[in-house]
């Protein structure tokens, strides 16, 4: 698969400068009104009772903000926070050594929780509960079970795919948050915020031009911003207007709606190879030469959000806005 600049998974190179973007306040964090208005609550009624935090699950599509919202929960806590992943913990005694290193009220953030194997699941189970591991010392007959007590934790998981995690975890969770696609004005109002930690002049009209093209994403956003921006300096004087960073975005081949070539290629196919669906994935994957996977994983969320393609019984079906959107004339049925 190439490198899409619309991809809304994280790319190696851009890891060190999407910290140092993140908002590290409830306040600082934009959009998510709801998800903010509850955490606010929550973290003000904790504090107040002089508690930990209950435990928070976020879920919701790569790039929208979550691994930002622990960080900025930990901060508005006034903790540490611990970072780790579902795929990283291997063992349960891996889960064990981060849980009895944790100083009373920290943040113990798993992104990818959906990923943690089973066995590790029942070790979180009693800790999220009671604050206590239950390890096993010994093998065979004689091998007992002991209990130990650790310092009270907030758990916050991150996922990507809720209804991959099992019920019993996500039961555990007292707090869950939802984070949804972004408007257009919360997403102009973040690229305005990036383009002013970058030290970069640019309008409003341009960062809105920017925001209607990010898939309702922040991290693609800010990516698309830091493209135009390198174009305003090789091509301009440094500074972002509407003209500019309407050619900077046609260099980069992504249209009005954020969609590029393989969007298109995607589209474009079901239309011309089979009048506009319904087909079967499975078809469509091999008639343009992509996994199926994929297909349903990377390129069809955002497809599926916008209204540009319906999932049937009988297969994926493209819709009348499409034929609008290039340009087409909507067949007649
Ligand atoms: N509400 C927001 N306001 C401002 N910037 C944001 C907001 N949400 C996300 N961002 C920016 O978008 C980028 C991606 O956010 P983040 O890494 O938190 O996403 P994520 O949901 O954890 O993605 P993934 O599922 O890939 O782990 C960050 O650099 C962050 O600065
Ligand atoms: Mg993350």
């Amino acid at each position: 698969m190439d490198e899409r600049i619309i991809s809304s998974e994280v790319n190696e190179s851009e890891i060190t400068i999407e910290q140092s973007l993140r908002p590290q306040t409830l306040k600082q964090y934009i959009g998510q009104t709801q998800v903010k208005e509850n955490l606010e609550i929550f973290i003000k009624a904790a504090k107040l009772r002089k508690e930990t935090l209950d435990h928070v699950l976020l879920y919701g599509p790569p790039g929208l903000g979550k691994t930002t919202l622990a960080v900025i929960i930990a901060n508005e806590m006034g903790v540490n926070i611990r970072t780790t992943s579902g795929p990283a913990i291997e063992r349960p005694g891996d889960l064990a050594a981060i849980l009895t290193s944790l100083e009373p009220g920290d943040v113990l953030f798993i992104d990818e929780i959906h990923r943690l194997p089973r066995t590790i699941e029942e070790v979180l189970y009693p800790a999220m509960e009671d604050f206590c591991l239950d390890i096993v010392i010994g093998k065979g007959p004689s091998a007992r079970s002991v209990r130990l007590d650790l310092p009270p934790f907030t758990l916050v998981g991150a996922t990507t795919r809720a209804g991959s995690l099992s019920a019993p975890l996500r039961d555990r969770f007292g707090v869950l948050c939802r984070l949804e696609y972004y408007k257009e004005d919360q997403l102009k109002n973040i690229v305005l915020r990036t383009a002013d930690l970058f030290e970069t002049e640019m309008d409003e009209p341009s960062a809105a031009e920017i925001a209607r093209r990010a898939r309702g994403t922040p991290r693609i956003a800010n990516r698309l911003l830091r493209r135009v921006r390198d174009f305003a300096q090789v091509k301009g004087n440094g500074t972002i207007d509407l003209s500019l960073a309407r050619q900077a975005l046609e260099l980069l081949q992504v249209d009005r709606l954020g969609l590029d070539h393989i969007d298109h290629k995607l589209l474009k196919g079901i239309i011309e190879k089979f009048r506009g669906g319904p087909v079967g994935l499975d078809t469509i994957a091999a008639s343009i030469g992509e996994e199926a996977e994929t297909i349903e994983d990377v390129y069809e969320p955002y497809l599926l959000q916008i209204g540009f393609l319906q999932r049937t019984p009988r297969g994926r079906v493209v819709t009348g806005a499409v034929y609008h959107h290039f340009g087409m004339e909507v067949p007649m049925e």
